[in-house]
C-alpha cells in the first residue's frame, strides 16, 4: 500500500459512507425513547397501542411533507415503520419487565410532558434529514448505505438486540425506487 494510505478507522469507513447516518442515528434515538414511553406505560392503564397519537403522527408528517417538496405517502411509510419498530421494542421491554421485575424502572416519565415532545423534536429532525438524503435514498446504493449507516448507528449507541431489532424494523421505507 502506499505510504499515504489511510487507515481503515471507523471515522474514516463513516465518511465513505455518507448521507445515511443522520437517517438511521435519528432512528436509533427514536428507539431509545421507546424506554421512556414503555416506563411511562408500564403498570398503567394505558396500552401501548394509541392509534389516535398514531394518526396524528402521521397526519402531521403527511402535511409538512408536502410543504418540504416531499412524497407524503412516502413520508408516511417511513414514520409508520418508526411507530411500528418503537411498538415491538416496547413490548420487548414489557416482556423483559414482566420476566424480570428487578429490571423494571423505577421512575415513570410523563409521556405527554416530557416523553412525546422528545418524540417530536426527533420527527422534525426527522423529516429535515429525509429532505436533504432524499436524492441518496432514490439511488440503487440506498440499500448498502443504509445498512451500513445503521449498523455504525447501532454500535454507536450499544444498542442491545431488541433495539437492534427495532432498528432492522425501521429501515425498510427509507430507500425509494
Ligand atoms: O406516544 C405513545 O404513546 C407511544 O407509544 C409512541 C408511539 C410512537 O412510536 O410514536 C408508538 C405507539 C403508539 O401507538 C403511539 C405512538
Amino acid at each position: 500500500a502506499p505510504a499515504t494510505a489511510v487507515p481503515p478507522t471507523p471515522a474514516r469507513a463513516a465518511s465513505l459512507a455518507p448521507g445515511l447516518g443522520s437517517v438511521t442515528e435519528l432512528f436509533a434515538e427514536r428507539l431509545l425513547l421507546a424506554d421512556k414511553v414503555a416506563a411511562a406505560k408500564y403498570g398503567t392503564d394505558k396500552p401501548i397501542d394509541d392509534p389516535v397519537r398514531e394518526r396524528q403522527i402521521l397526519d402531521d408528517v403527511a402535511a409538512r411533507a408536502v410543504g418540504l417538496g416531499l412524497n407524503p405517502d412516502a413520508v408516511t411509510a417511513v414514520f409508520r415503520d418508526q411507530i411500528e419498530a418503537n411498538k415491538l421494542v416496547q413490548r420487548g421491554l414489557y416482556a423483559r419487565w414482566d420476566a424480570h421485575p428487578e429490571e423494571r424502572p423505577t421512575e415513570r416519565p410523563d409521556l405527554v410532558k416530557e416523553v412525546r415532545p422528545a418524540l417530536d423534536r426527533i420527527t422534525t429532525a426527522l423529516l429535515t434529514a429525509l429532505r436533504e438524503t432524499e436524492g441518496l435514498r432514490a439511488r440503487p446504493s440506498c440499500g448498502p448505505r443504509l445498512r451500513m449507516a445503521a449498523a455504525w448507528s447501532a454500535y454507536g449507541h450499544r444498542l442491545d438486540t431488541l433495539h437492534v431489532e427495532g432498528l432492522v424494523r425501521a429501515l425498510p421505507s427509507v430507500c425509494e425506487g
